[in-house]
């Protein structure tokens, strides 16, 4: 067994002996772009109709004003006195030369494209912290590696930014202050539009009385005049801050004296920045001109905010609903917001964080965006994985202090919820119960917490006694508080199931990964509310927060006698082939090999069981699997933990989410779900919480095995894509040397490779199925009782599955019945979010 030490040194310089330097290159490079087959040219000799329809499509592209991906599309406007130069017809309708440099244009860090809405940021530039602060809070990720990160302003991104505060004025203020040029009127312009409407308007719950509240009144007049709110409005004549015009006017909400706990300050809107002393001290060097042109303009916008008054007006909570809907057609759908301070109605938890239990700053910054105005927004905070989204959710509920309920993807994460709130806050646990299939619990007393699963709490068929009494208990209370674990794997229906079960006035969704491969994660906008924070990945990496990961995706040739037969075989077939290539086979073998020889901890994922258990026999290691029993896989992976001796497991896809395995620096990918982002993050999550992830020059290892020229590559640099955004690069190793030295290698003669391939062409096509396990993906794809019914079988693949999307499959937004009396126009982001789909 080698030592720490061993270890440490072997990881100075990681692989040095194992990779020459021409193996790896680097993923950008175009030679490792998968084979894409060449669509037909457009003939030169078009005959008249077909010139027409290619005509009449592309003019109906160019004026479909909001497209799919939200980008930006406006008309450009330049100047009249526009005066092209020698090169602009090169540039065409992308020569911007018209936006003048500012003179400080080098110590502003963005550029803000006029024609799509994209921002690029110098991530170097000394204000490139703050600056992506105030990014991320009106603009979309889109990609962000080491120097340049490229942004979207999309009416998504502007609904969350308003939403947390800021106003249409501030927001082009800030650009205009960040970017080198002046912002181009289309830009501008699309901000005005695409937040005319959003977020001006609040449903409050205060004093245990329901408010409409907007920073404008004329709105609220507005809304008065309308027929069906108009006469929902409740009319008090105790106020005594009745303005002539009826409407209530009190002083805008703001933090005061409200405390995260855990956190170091008071101020709740001061981000700390950076962790530790040295981060500090850097930050305290930053030039303070510099610092001046973000702090100047966003302490204005603060200021401005603290001296406003807001206006309201009262309406029944029987009506809520009603109002809540016609709002939404009207094109001003209300943001949520609970002022849990003085809901006195429902009564305190007794819940505070342990004195010892300390937030990061990223987890208070969150944190910050949610409890800005001293309210609890209702929204989503984005965190890698294992960056402690579950502390993120404690703190929150520690902060509101009132009833809280949470729903987990599975039961072995409601069991970790439970234990985790225990060990970071003070809760007793005769005030924790747990909803699932094997335990039924209740809180005796007037408030506590439940933690359970998404279809303990939607299923609406055959639920036990036991269980229908408990729900009577969640649907009966008042929750100020639901923490949504997971949200982009969970259907619409389901959310609107738990959301309508469960009357909550506070909801929280938590995920790493906002990506789902049929792109409906907009409507986690409507049904939770805007996406309030997102990390950065890399940057919680280099302060030590996650584990550095070193990516490569390792080319595995098949063999000839099994490519001959990859050829000719159907889909289903060609899959196992090229997961049961023996050249991967010993690839994985070479791999375990060599890390178990430096001390790491190695977990091999596959999503296909004939393969893991083939494999994991093969080399005689344990293997985890959906229909392992729970005792043996606690087993397994308590040997992992603490025995020496194992330091190797396979895991099925049981495994991708809701394990916490500190201990593990090593994976292997040998067999995943077709296309998907989502399976391919949250399997690197698994190292991302490293144990040693700061010791020094340590490094995790993240491989993915890919049988050459087969359709395995194709899925592979589409899983990736994600992380690629997030700034991992990828190496491609094509080969491994001293591989084919191993002693004991598998499959080194031909009569060995082609037993295998006897073996593998008589299994049936089922075996090439993905394993269906308590895990996100069949939670989705798959009716909730059938879910629980079966553990372990078989899965048909689709041609949507194919694409990656079959884990992503999203129920209908809405069937409702279609309000036949309401014909009005809307806003092309809500027709298109809304209606649209309503109409489905
Ligand atoms: N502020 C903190 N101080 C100390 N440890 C922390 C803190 N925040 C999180 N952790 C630790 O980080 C690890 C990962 O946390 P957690 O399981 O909540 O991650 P996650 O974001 O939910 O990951 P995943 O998406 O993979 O489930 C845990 O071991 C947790 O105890």
């Amino acid at each position: 067994m080698s030592t720490a030490a061993d270890s440490t040194s072997a990881q100075a310089k990681p692989l040095e002996n194992l990779f020459s330097d021409d193996s790896f290159t680097d993923d950008t490079d175009t030679d490792n772009e998968p084979t894409i087959i060449p669509t037909k040219r457009r003939s030169a000799k078009l005959t008249e109709k077909a010139k027409e329809s290619i005509k009449t499509i592309e003019e109906e592209a160019s004026n479909k004003e909001f497209q799919e991906d939200e980008l930006l599309k406006i008309k450009l406007d330049r100047p009249s006195d526009f005066i092209p130069d020698s090169v602009s017809h090169i540039f065409a309708n992308s020569d911007f030369s018209y936006l003048k440099l500012k003179p400080d244009h080098s110590s502003r860090p963005i550029w803000i494209s006029p024609m799509d809405g994209k921002i690029f940021l110098e991530s170097f530039s000394p204000l490139s912290e703050q600056a992506q602060d105030f990014l991320v809070t009106i603009a979309e990720p889109v990609s962000r590696p080491s120097f340049i990160h490229e942004y979207k302003i999309t009416t998504h991104s502007l609904y969350a930014a308003v939403s947390v505060g800021l106003e249409t004025d501030d927001i082009i203020s800030v650009l205009n202050r960040l970017s080198k040029v002046p912002i181009a009127t289309s830009v501008t312009d699309f901000i005005k539009t695409a937040t005319h409407s959003y977020g001006k308007v609040k449903l409050v719950l205060k004093y245990n009385r329901y408010f409409v509240e907007s920073s404008s009144a004329e709105i609220l007049r507005m809304l008065l005049k309308d027929e069906v709110i108009g006469k929902l409005r409740l009319v008090s004549s105790e106020e005594k801050s009745i303005t002539e015009d009826g409407l209530v006017k009190t002083e805008a909400p703001t933090q005061g004296d409200l405390v995260i706990p855990g956190t170091k300050k008071n101020h709740l809107n001061d981000n700390s920045k950076g962790e530790g002393n040295k981060d500090n001290e850097n930050i305290e060097k930053l030039d303070e001109e510099v610092e001046n042109i973000y702090a100047d303009v966003i302490a204005d916008a603060e200021d401005e905010n603290t001296d406003d008054t807001v206006h309201s007006f009262e309406i029944a909570s029987e009506n809520v609903e009603t109002i809540k809907k016609r709002c939404q057609e009207i094109d001003y759908p209300m943001l949520e917001e609970y002022d849990f301070r003085n809901d006195k109605r429902n009564p305190d938890l007794e819940i505070d964080l342990k004195p010892s239990t300390q937030i990061r700053p990223y987890q208070e910054k969150s944190l910050s965006k949610m409890f800005g105005n001293g309210r609890a927004r209702s929204g989503i905070i984005v965190l890698p994985c294992g960056a402690g989204k579950t502390l993120v959710g404690i703190t929150a509920a520690c902060t509101i202090r009132k009833s809280v309920i949470v729903l987990c993807t599975s039961s072995v994460s409601v069991m970790q919820w439970r234990q985790q709130f225990l060990q970071w806050c003070t809760i007793q646990p005769e005030n924790v119960a747990v909803f699932t299939s094997e335990n039924k619990q209740m809180f005796r007393g007037d408030s506590g917490l439940v933690v359970s699963t998404y279809s303990m709490v939607a299923n609406t068929r055959n639920r036990s006694h036991d269980s229908q009494k408990v729900m009577d208990f969640l649907t009966s209370r008042e929750w100020g508080f639901i923490i949504l674990d997971e949200v982009h794997v969970v259907p619409a229906a389901m959310f609107r199931r738990v959301v309508t079960a469960l009357a909550t006035h506070a909801k929280l969704g938590l995920t790493a990964t906002l990506v789902r491969e049929d792109e409906k994660i907009s409507d986690l906008n409507f049904l939770i509310g805007p996406k309030m924070y997102e990390a950065n990945w890399m940057e919680l990496s280099q302060k030590g927060h996650i584990a550095k990961v070193q990516c490569a995706e390792v080319w595995c040739p098949m063999t000839s006698e099994f490519y001959q037969e990859y050829l000719r075989e159907s889909a289903r077939k060609r899959m196992l082939l090229y997961i049961m290539n023996p050249t991967k086979f010993q690839a994985c073998q070479f791999l375990i090999q060599y890390h178990e020889s430096r001390g790491d901890k190695i977990i091999v994922f596959s999503d296909n069981v004939y393969a893991l258990r083939e494999y994991a026999l093969k080399l005689g290691k344990p293997f985890i699997y959906g229909s392992t029993p729970q005792q043996e896989r606690m087993n397994i992976l308590q040997n992992f933990q603490y025995n020496d001796k194992v330091s190797t497991i396979f895991l099925s896809k049981v495994g991708d989410t809701s394990i916490d395995l500190p201990e593990a620096t090593c994976l292997i990918q040998i067999s995943s779900h077709y296309g998907s982002r989502r399976q391919e993050a949250q399997r690197l999550g698994r190292i991302l919480r490293a144990k040693r992830r700061n010791d020094e020059g340590f490094n995790a290892f993240f491989y993915s095995l890919v049988s050459k020229d087969t359709q395995e590559m194709y899925y592979s640099t589409k899983r990736q894509a994600f992380l690629v955004d997030q700034g991992y690069a990828f190496k491609i190793i094509t080969h491994l040397h001293g591989m084919e030295d191993l002693p004991n290698l598998a499959y080194a003669s031909a009569k060995e490779r082609r037993e295998l391939l006897q073996e593998v062409l008589l299994k049936n096509e089922e075996a090439a199925g993905v394993e269906l396990g308590e895990d996100a993906d069949n939670f989705i794809g798959h009716g909730i009782s059938k879910r629980l019914k079966s553990s372990s079988t078989k899965n048909q693949a689709s041609m949507a599955g194919l694409a990656g999307g079959e884990d992503m499959a999203y129920v209908e937004y809405s069937r409702g019945k279609k309000n036949k009396e309401v014909e009005i126009s809307h806003h092309p982001f809500f027709e298109k979010n809304y209606y649209r789909r309503r109409k489905r």
